[in-house]
């Protein structure tokens, strides 16, 4: 049987195979284009609060490296924004492309954040301003990397797992990385990433309060979609960050250095781990300004 990867024989192309969804109306990461992004007038801001006890071990699965949270009570949450009651901090995570492609799952105007150094690429710095029209000015960019922030709707559902099969039930924050100057925050994470380089491996990790990882600026487009790896569920209410925080390169590689397989398996490392944008079947995309 297959077991879900990002390379050739076993990668997005095949997901489909075991997991049919992956054709499915609302699938995940898309493609924002921001002049067709509709401004709704109703949405309002995100509110991050985050306590940094609720931190507790640093993994690698496999297919990612993901930081995960205590979520049995209300101690780490999201509200506000589209939002309709209290979601809950499970864990944050990320997607990276090998150094010859992009590694943002998401892409904004076509823009897949290509891995070109800053300044090698145009990228269109997309302003849309509070009545909503869009105004477009040129910029060097060169994400490489993307954050996501995984929450899950503790008003309605009992669990994470209850929840992730809910058209409602789970809430990601999206947030771009940008090729630049090293992350000192970052590094609490790219520094621990030694001692889980294989696959299954875990280690304590407290006392991080994800915020200290968000750009200034909350302003997100938002829309209906889909978890971006197996089972592919169309749960979540997507938040994608307008404003990049920066990464090195040296940071993107310690990414790249983690592997897909066990320890005692011959090595095989996790270079990419994006899904490329899936088509939009009609969803609308709200910008959201402040
Ligand atoms: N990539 S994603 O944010 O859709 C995602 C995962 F990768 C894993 C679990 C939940 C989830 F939401
Ligand atoms: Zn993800």
């Amino acid at each position: 049987t297959l077991h879900w990867g990002y390379d050739e024989h076993n990668g997005p192309s095949h997901w489909k195979e075991v997991f049919p969804v992956a054709n499915g109306d609302r699938q995940s990461p898309i493609d924002i284009k921001t002049t067709e992004a509709k401004y709704d007038p109703s949405l309002r801001p995100i509110s991050p609060n985050y306590d940094p006890t609720s931190a507790k071990v640093i993994l690698n699965n496999g297919h990612s490296t993901s930081v995960e949270f205590d979520d049995a009570e209300n101690k780490s949450v999201l509200i506000g924004g589209p939002l309709a009651g209290t979601y809950r901090l499970r864990q944050i995570h990320f997607h990276w492309g090998s150094s010859d492609d992009a590694g943002s799952e998401h892409a904004v105007d076509g823009m897949k954040y290509a891995a070109e150094e800053p300044g090698e690429m145009e990228c269109k710095e997309l302003i849309v301003t509070s009545h909503g029209e869009t105004k477009v000015s040129s910029t060097s960019c060169g994400a490489q990397e993307v954050l996501h922030v995984v929450h899950w709707n503790a008003d309605r559902y009992s669990s994470f797992v209850e929840a992730a099969r809910q058209p409602d039930g789970l809430a990601v924050m999206a947030v771009f990385l940008k090729i630049g100057e090293c992350n000192p925050q970052l590094k609490k994470i790219t520094d621990r990433l030694d001692a889980i380089r294989a696959k299954g491996k875990r280690a304590l990790f407290t006392n991080f309060d994800p915020s200290c990882l968000l750009p200034r600026s909350l302003d997100y487009w938002t829309y209906f979609g889909s978890l971006t790896v197996p089972p592919l569920l169309e749960s979540v209410v997507w938040i994608v960050l307008r404003e990049p925080i920066s990464v090195c390169s040296e940071q993107l590689a310690k990414f790249r250095s983690l592997l897909c397989t066990g320890e005692g398996e011959a090595a095989c490392y996790l270079l990419r781990n994006y899904r490329p944008p899936q088509p939009l079947k009609g969803r609308e995309i709200n910008p959201v300004v402040w």
